[in-house]
């Protein structure tokens, strides 16, 4: 039987359960990867087979989705650090560098991965890439400067489209009340490049390029789960 894609999103989430241990303090990811992992974890819990846990959503719905499963919450202001975050990607390339905020959540993703010792993703084929930018780059920016920043990005040459919400003509606002800019690269030869010019940017919040941040990648595939490790 071959794996569908959500089927493969499924099997990498609960394959990457075998990394928690109990007394762990969590981050838990976004979107609908991770969703299987929080469900999971929720169940490993409940039967006691990981116990002491903490988690930090990185999300309003992951929050909401934890509760539902009794899993034990807290806030990132709560926490030094953390031990490991589990979570979903756009695309990884070869080097585990990242595209994240398909979801809208990457302020947060962010802030929350950088707290943790280890940083483990979990996605299907389709996420696997030998460049990032196929997948358009999501920056969240202030409402208040949108089509300032915007602009500056236009300006390089790439187009930056103002990401739409379910109401037609209310731009899609994240947890934290920003606008997001996806932004149409087509390839990002030059990574860091493009990381420097976003952070450079009055009204960038924050940007989807993770860059040296995943330690390991649990890919689910058409047959089985890979894991792929950084190599340094
Ligand atoms: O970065 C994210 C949310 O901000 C998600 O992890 C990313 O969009 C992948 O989502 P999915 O698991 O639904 O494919």
């Amino acid at each position: 039987m071959v794996n569908t894609p959500q089927e493969q999103k499924r099997k990498a989430a609960l394959a990457a359960l075998e990394v928690i241990e109990s007394g762990m303090k969590l981050g838990l990811g976004t979107g609908s990867t991770a969703a299987f992992m929080v469900r999971g974890l929720g169940q490993l819990y409940r039967e006691h087979k990981l116990n002491d846990l903490i988690c930090v959503p990185t999300s309003v719905a992951t929050r909401n989705l934890a509760q539902e499963q009794g899993l034990p919450l807290t806030t990132i202001n709560d926490v030094d650090r953390l031990d490991l975050t589990i979570d979903g990607t756009d695309e990884f390339d070869p080097q585990l560098n990242l595209i994240k905020g398909g979801g809208g959540a990457l302020l947060r993703e962010k802030i929350v991965a950088s707290l943790s010792d280890r940083f483990v993703i979990i996605a299907d084929a389709s996420k696997e890439v030998d460049q990032l930018g196929r997948f358009p780059l999501p920056v969240e920016v202030v409402p208040f400067a949108w089509k300032t920043v915007a602009r500056h990005i236009e300006n390089s040459g790439i187009q930056a489209l103002l990401r739409a919400s379910m109401n037609p003509g209310d731009p899609y606002k994240t947890d934290q009340g920003n606008y997001i800019l996806d932004l149409q690269t087509g390839g990002m030869p030059d990574l860091p490049k493009m990381k420097w010019m976003l952070e450079g940017l009055p009204g960038v919040v924050e940007h989807g390029l993770f860059l040296d941040m995943a330690d390991e990648v649990f890919l689910g595939k058409e047959d089985r789960v890979e894991r792929i490790t950084k190599t340094n």
